[in-house]
């Protein structure tokens, strides 16, 4: 864990050799003001010459002038090397998110994400800058202390460092119970995010059921354990605060006595007295940075084990060493024996075969859970076949890399995921860096460039958290302009219109039916009369492909496809 925190110091070798040598510098000093003191009163007071007692007295202002310095340097520059390492822990964990599997943000709360990415780093930055420097500053105060102390009086010395590996001791006792309490705290922080996050996202549902009570109840609880949690890491902080004081205050009233006693035995003069005590203090100093350091190490800890376990964690999915980069597949399609099931519970598809030829138009029909979408998400590597293979230009999927293979695949969704961003970002989202003329030519596709001309601030207008200020058919037709731009040479639509009214249904067929030109389709819908113009029709049931064919064939065969038409006949007529 270390060798992994240390390496964070790399790119900033100089930086901390600079802040190290202003620290060093500024302990130096601390110790050199109770020998100058020491010297003034022996020497410069028995002989009365005040000139000199002035010039001492100018001497040890320029020395604090420098002291000061030195430290704005350590404060400064030291805090700036800490927030630079936190902010490179943040970068290298967002990046390893990034690349986890869908499967892992299946199972995974994204406020436990948020918070590993925000609050767990924050006491790093802290332990990156006072950790080593100040342990390094510190050691060499106290060790320099002593130095000086046992060159005026070793015994007085020794009585009086004596007590230091106690409050050494004492100090990293309650470090390591700190640091159980700071992994609950960020525990409790976590689930508490995941709550929010949870509620906000779904608040349309909570006001929807009338159940804020319930909702408040619930946040109730994170609530009260958040603060239980709190309270048990600020009982181990008042403790340590109160022993330490304790500890040190007798620290200083020891050497006062021992030292009072020695100068009543002769074997010290009142100016190595007065040393005697003030290197005492400037002992404190570095003792309560120790504890300062202490205190903070284990929430900093805490918070990068919490960082190491995630970042050591291998993203389930990787390209293999020889996979190659496509730029642009013709959009052949093979499934061979594709078994599949998530998180190795019952199998979803169990041995899937068909093929699609480039440029065709598949339809995917069939009872709900039957697995339609799954074989779709096996095509661009959402999840990993568990047998079989799937093949693009008959070549595997798995020796293309993950970033070209699913450069080539395009998919729509009824339930469209927009960014809390502008029209234009969002649509630009399918072409990064791509002109307003382009935007503007996406749009006229996707039918959507009366409504953009119509909001107040056109291709500007923010349209809220996923999308929220724009009715279902609208997004719908965005998610279709940001496809246009894409332009993917493989098409999957995943009941893309199911929820619309007719008219705006049809409109976004027609927009749908354009993007699907020259390109691999392959359509999910549950409403058969959406995908009757549709090359070939999947039946897709647990038990596979059970029927293929056109339409007018399928219907023919009287089987599953010609009995959910019928159902649906039986049901529009109905209504009717
Ligand atoms: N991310 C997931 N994790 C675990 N199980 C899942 C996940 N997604 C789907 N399933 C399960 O896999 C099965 C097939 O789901 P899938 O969504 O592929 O069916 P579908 O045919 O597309 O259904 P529908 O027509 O209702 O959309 C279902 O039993 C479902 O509960």
């Amino acid at each position: 864990m270390l060798r992994a925190f240390m390496s964070y110091y790399k790119p900033y070798k100089a930086l901390f050799a600079f802040t190290l040598a202003c620290g060093i510098l500024a302990g130096a000093l601390e110790l050199a003001f109770p020998l100058a003191i020491n010297y003034v009163i022996d020497n410069l007071l028995p002989s009365g010459n005040w000139q000199l007692i002035l010039w001492g007295g100018i001497g040890l202002f320029t020395m604090y002038i420098l002291n000061g310095g030195f430290h704005y340097v350590v404060t400064y520059w030291g805090h700036k090397l800490g927030i630079n390492i936190e902010t490179d822990m943040r970068r290298d964990l967002f990046s390893h998110i990034q690349n986890q599997s869908v499967q892992y943000f299946d199972n995974t709360k994204t406020g436990h994400l948020m918070s590993r990415l925000t609050n767990d780093l924050m006491d790093i930055g802290e332990i990156a800058h006072h950790g080593p420097e100040e342990l390094a500053i510190s050691i060499m105060t106290l060790l320099g202390a002593f130095g000086i102390m046992l060159t005026i009086n070793w015994k007085l010395a020794i009585l009086t460092f004596v007590l230091v590996p106690f409050l050494i001791l004492f100090t990293y006792y309650f470090g390591k119970k700190m640091s159980v309490a700071m992994t609950m705290l960020f525990g409790s922080i976590a689930d508490f995010n995941s709550r929010v996050e949870n509620n906000v996202t779904g608040i349309r549902v909570v006001k929807a059921f009338v159940n804020e009570k319930h909702e408040m109840d619930k946040f109730q609880t994170n609530n009260n354990h958040f603060r239980f949690s709190k309270l048990a890491s600020y009982k181990i902080m008042a403790k340590h605060t109160a022993f330490s004081q304790i500890l040190m205050k007798f620290l200083l009233i020891f050497v006062l006595l021992c030292g009072t006693w020695f100068v009543i035995q002769g074997e010290l003069t009142y100016g190595e007295f007065v040393a005697f005590v003030l290197l005492a203090n400037v002992m404190v100093g570095p003792i309560q940075k120790l504890n300062a350091v202490m205190e903070m190490y284990p929430k900093g800890i805490a918070g990068f084990r919490r960082y190491l376990d995630l970042l050591n964690m291998k993203p389930e999915q990787e390209d293999r060493p020889d996979a190659i980069h496509v730029d642009q597949v013709k959009g052949e399609i093979t499934y061979k024996d594709v078994v599949f099931g998530y998180e190795n519970k019952d199998k979803v598809l169990k041995g899937v075969n068909f093929s699609i030829k480039a440029g065709e138009t598949v339809a995917l029909v069939g009872p709900s859970g039957a697995g339609k979408t799954t074989i779709t998400s096996l095509l661009p590597r959402f999840y990993e076949v568990e047998s079989g293979e799937i093949l693009i230009d008959q070549t595997s999927i798995h020796d293309l890399t993950m970033a070209s293979l699913r450069e080539q695949i395009g998919v729509v969704q009824q339930d469209v995921f927009l960014f809390d961003a502008s029209i234009r970002e969002n649509i630009a989202y399918g072409k990064l860096g791509a002109t307003d003329e382009e935007i503007w030519k996406a749009a006229e596709q996707a039918q959507m460039t009366k409504i953009i001309q119509s909001l107040p601030e056109g291709l500007d207008t923010l349209i809220g958290e996923r999308g929220v200020k724009l009715s279902g058919g609208q997004k719908q037709r965005l998610s279709i302009a940001r496809m246009f731009l894409k332009n993917p040479a493989i098409l999957i639509l995943d009941e893309a219109t199911s929820a619309l009214d007719t008219e705006t249904e049809s409109a976004i067929q027609q927009a749908l039916a354009e993007l699907s030109v020259g390109r691999t389709t392959i359509v999910i819908a549950h409403r058969l009369a959406t995908i009757k113009e549709a090359d070939r029709i999947f039946v897709v049931t647990e038990n596979g492909i059970e029927e293929e064919g056109t339409h007018q064939e399928l219907l023919q065969q009287k089987g599953t496809y010609s009995r959910l038409h019928q159902a649906q006949f039986d049901f529009d007529y109905a209504g009717a």
